[in-house]
């Protein structure tokens, strides 16, 4: 049988390794998907390069038209990114009867539902394993080996550009902007690098591993997303010498209703940074480093480890999605696996609850000038609003004052489980305390357990 023709959009980073390895493996490629796939046709602005890193053989051009509009080309490979011109592209190819290969975690997340429609409506697939966790299979792990399980939860370090700035400046005592460049050089930074520093690369990935864990749409709007641009050296300090590492996690978790306490069933859908015991194996994850932990109801914890980023670990992801739809092509549309584990007429109404109703612990960190009943006023207001604390740590005055003079020192609250909605109250009678000298930094705690 003739080899399948696949046309790539886009050859930079991922786009190059994905030539690569499915030029180096093609044999062994071919003896599992039962057929040759052969990249023929690559469009990018820049044409030179991409025809020197594919060499002759293959017809590079600019317009990325060209490639949809090439009868041979069965599958199209998005490798461009953003939801501009990546949008435009991808529908135009779902239009033309072409199986869709992304990597492009922003698109999907945000334009996922239109995307997903169209591509159902012509009998085509979407396959998007890169877009979350790069090399990591987490997609086929969730639509298909878990598929027995009532999913219950799913946390995960899914930016491997933040991971890799957490891990600097916890081992080498980096600099954030230091340690951005250098992930920016390596190659795992988006093209805005604000998406990843900011949360919004998670966000996009836990929007859609929610999708595929409950069978909800994708509601990335929904999504509470905070970055680790608040992150100072002395949280990381001080959360060591707890027993925690802070991670940037996203997390998506059901939320079973309870109607004493007027709740609704619902999910809830986040990312920011966390405390995780030192112990747990995910807080040992280091690095440009991915791993995503996932409850299942028959299952229990399974964790799933590897590079989220870089060139050749997401090839990996994108040329397992061509050998799918290699091997699918033929099929029923009714035989595949629907692209959001769940069948398009059996997805759930769930909700995406607000922030303010999640329930977690909290790391919170006090700037305080050290005067005697400072931190009784500051527990008080605490057990006032409900909230039971686990431990305090209070350092010794600082030698250097502010410029009042007065001696300053930081004070650290674990605290037991509550309501959001209870601590953001609880913060900002603690913040009006004039004893209060800063920003009180909160960190919320995740036992993961
Ligand atoms: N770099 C990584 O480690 C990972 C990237 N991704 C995703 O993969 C996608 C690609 O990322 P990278 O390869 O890192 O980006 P990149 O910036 O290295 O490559 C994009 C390529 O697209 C080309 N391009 C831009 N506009 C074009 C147009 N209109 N027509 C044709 N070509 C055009 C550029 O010239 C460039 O060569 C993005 O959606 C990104 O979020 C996903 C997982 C990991
Ligand atoms: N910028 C992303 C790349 C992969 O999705 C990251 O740092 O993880
Ligand atoms: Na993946």
């Amino acid at each position: 049988m003739k080899p399948i023709q696949v046309g790539l959009l886009g050859i930079g980073v991922v786009g190059s390794g994905t030539f690569n390895v499915l030029r180096r493996n093609q044999e062994e490629i071919q003896r599992r998907a039962g057929r040759g796939i052969e990249i023929t046709m690559v469009a990018d602005l820049n044409v030179a390069r991409a025809q020197e890193l594919v060499g002759p053989g293959v017809t590079v051009v600019s317009d990325a038209r060209a490639v949809i509009a090439n009868p041979d080309i069965d599958i199209v490979i998005e490798l461009i990114g953003g939801y501009g011109i990546a949008k435009t592209l991808v529908l135009e190819a779902i239009a033309a009867g072409k199986h869709v290969v992304t990597a492009n975690k922003a698109l999907l997340a945000v334009h996922g539902t239109e995307i997903f429609a169209a591509a159902s409506a012509k009998g085509v697939m979407v396959a998007f394993e890169a877009a979350v966790a790069g090399g990591i299979p987490i997609i086929k792990a969730l639509r298909e080996g878990l598929t027995a399980n009532r999913i219950q939860w799913v946390a995960g370090i899914i930016n491997g550009t933040t991971n890799f700035i957490l891990s600097e400046m916890r081992d080498k005592g980096l600099d954030f902007a230091v340690a951005l460049k250098e992930a920016q050089a390596l190659g795992y930074a988006e093209a805005d690098p604000t998406f990843d520093i900011e949360g919004v690369d998670a966000a996009h990935k836990a929007t859609l591993m929610a999708s595929i864990a409950f069978g909800v749409p994708v509601q990335f709007d929904k999504a509470y997303v905070e970055g680790i641009t608040q992150l100072g050296a002395a949280d990381i300090k001080y959360a060591e010498q707890l027993g925690y590492r802070i991670k940037l996690l996203g997390i998506t978790k059901r939320r079973q209703g309870d109607v004493s306490k007027r709740q609704a069933d619902g999910i809830e859908l986040r990312v920011h940074p966390c405390l995780v015991p030192a112990k747990r194996l995910i807080a040992n994850v280091e690095g440009a480093m991915n791993a995503v932990v996932v409850n299942g109801d028959a299952v229990g914890n399974t964790l799933y480890y590897g590079k989220g980023a870089g060139s050749e670990p997401t090839a990996s992801a994108v040329i397992a999605d061509l050998v799918d739809i290699t091997r699918l092509h033929t099929a029923d549309a009714a035989q595949r696996v629907p692209h959001l584990a769940f069948q398009p007429n059996a997805m759930s109404d769930l909700v995406v609850l607000p922030m303010s109703e999640v329930v977690t612990s909290y790391y919170l960190r006090l700037r305080v000038a050290d005067e005697t009943g400072v931190l009784t006023k500051v527990t008080g207001i605490l057990a006032e609003a409900g909230i039971s604390i686990d431990a305090v740590l209070q350092r010794e005055a600082d030698e250097v004052c502010g410029e009042s003079q007065v001696p300053q020192t930081d004070v650290i609250i674990l605290t037991h489980d509550c309501v959001e909605a209870c601590m953001n109250a609880a913060i900002a009678q603690m913040q009006a305390l004039p004893t209060v000298l800063g920003p009180i930094t909160r960190i919320r705690k995740e036992e993961l357990a």
